[in-house]
């Protein structure tokens, strides 16, 4: 194993949502690169338990639920002396329109974006510092926001509010916390469609790019690897979005 792997070693990788999708992509890069990792999971499925079996530490926790968020980081803090990266990935992409009432949807979006990931990086903010010095090197917090944090949504108001707050919270934590912890966003338009995302759809979302591409989890994974090695970036958002920024509305 190699030294900086050894260094990684007391000093694990916390990555909420880890049950599919981008989560477990990068769930598969840390352990391929010898990380230990530790994730959250509101779902339980069999892919949790293929996790457990390969050493990931999994827990259950809903950030709809105060008593859930609190175990959560109860349990990091009576098992763990440091961290190298806190990366919040989970996510609720709810839209206006269905059966929730406004009030409820705007607390749910943010309680799972923002007060969520607010709590976390205050209560688990000293594992960060203290891996740092022992790794000698900034360790990270990287809130995986939206292209929509910035420009606004029409079906996914309360949604894209919410990741506005998220992508607010680096400001506040990188100030706070340089020069030992670099905080920074990753604000993806569009890296993934759902199996059941029709033609139509598929077509409309890629149309709003100038690159007009379906990337994939891994441009998600590569980002998050630049942001980790990266030693002079921080309250920043590195954005994947296609130059969705450019295109032409029609
Ligand atoms: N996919 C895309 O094209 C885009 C993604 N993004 C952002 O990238 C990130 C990853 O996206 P993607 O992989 O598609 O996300 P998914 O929606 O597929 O998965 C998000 C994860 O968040 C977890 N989660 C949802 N609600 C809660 C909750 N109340 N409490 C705890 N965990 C919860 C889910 O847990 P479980 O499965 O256990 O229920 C799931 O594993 C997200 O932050 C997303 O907003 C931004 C723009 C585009
Ligand atoms: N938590 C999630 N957030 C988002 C998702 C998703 O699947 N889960 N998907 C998108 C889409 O890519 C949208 O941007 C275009 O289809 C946005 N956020």
């Amino acid at each position: 194993m190699s030294e900086e792997c050894q260094e990684d070693l007391a000093h694990p990788i916390l990555i909420t949502g880890g049950g599919r999708r981008l989560g477990l992509a990068l769930i598969q890069f840390f352990l391929d690169s010898g990380n230990p990792v530790i994730t959250t999971y509101r779902t339980h499925t069999v892919v949790v338990e293929e996790l457990k079996a390969k050493g990931v530490h999994c827990i259950r926790a809903d950030f709809t639920s105060v008593a859930d968020v609190n175990h959560l980081i109860q349990e990091v803090l009576g098992e763990y002396q440091g961290l190298r990266a806190i990366i919040h990935n989970a996510s609720d992409w709810l839209s206006e329109g269905g059966e929730m009432a406004p009030y409820d949807l705007i607390q749910r979006m943010w309680q799972v974006h923002v007060s969520t990931p607010y709590q976390m990086n205050l209560a688990l903010a000293p594992l960060l510092q203290a891996s740092a010095k022992v790794l000698g090197k900034p360790t990270d917090i990287v809130h995986i926001t939206d292209y929509v944090a910035e420009k606004g949504s029409d079906k996914h108001i309360a949604y894209a509010s919410s990741k506005a707050g998220l992508a607010n919270l680096s400001l506040s934590f990188a100030s706070q916390l340089a020069p030992v912890v670099k905080v920074n966003s990753i604000a993806p338009s569009l890296l993934m469609f759902h199996q059941d995302d029709d033609e139509e759809y598929r077509q409309k979302a890629l149309n709003k790019s100038i690159l007009s591409v379906e990337p994939g989890e891994q441009e998600g994974v590569a980002a998050v690897q630049y942001v980790l090695n990266s030693r002079y970036m921080t309250g920043r958002t590195l954005a994947l979005d296609g130059g969705r920024h450019l295109a032409r509305r029609g």
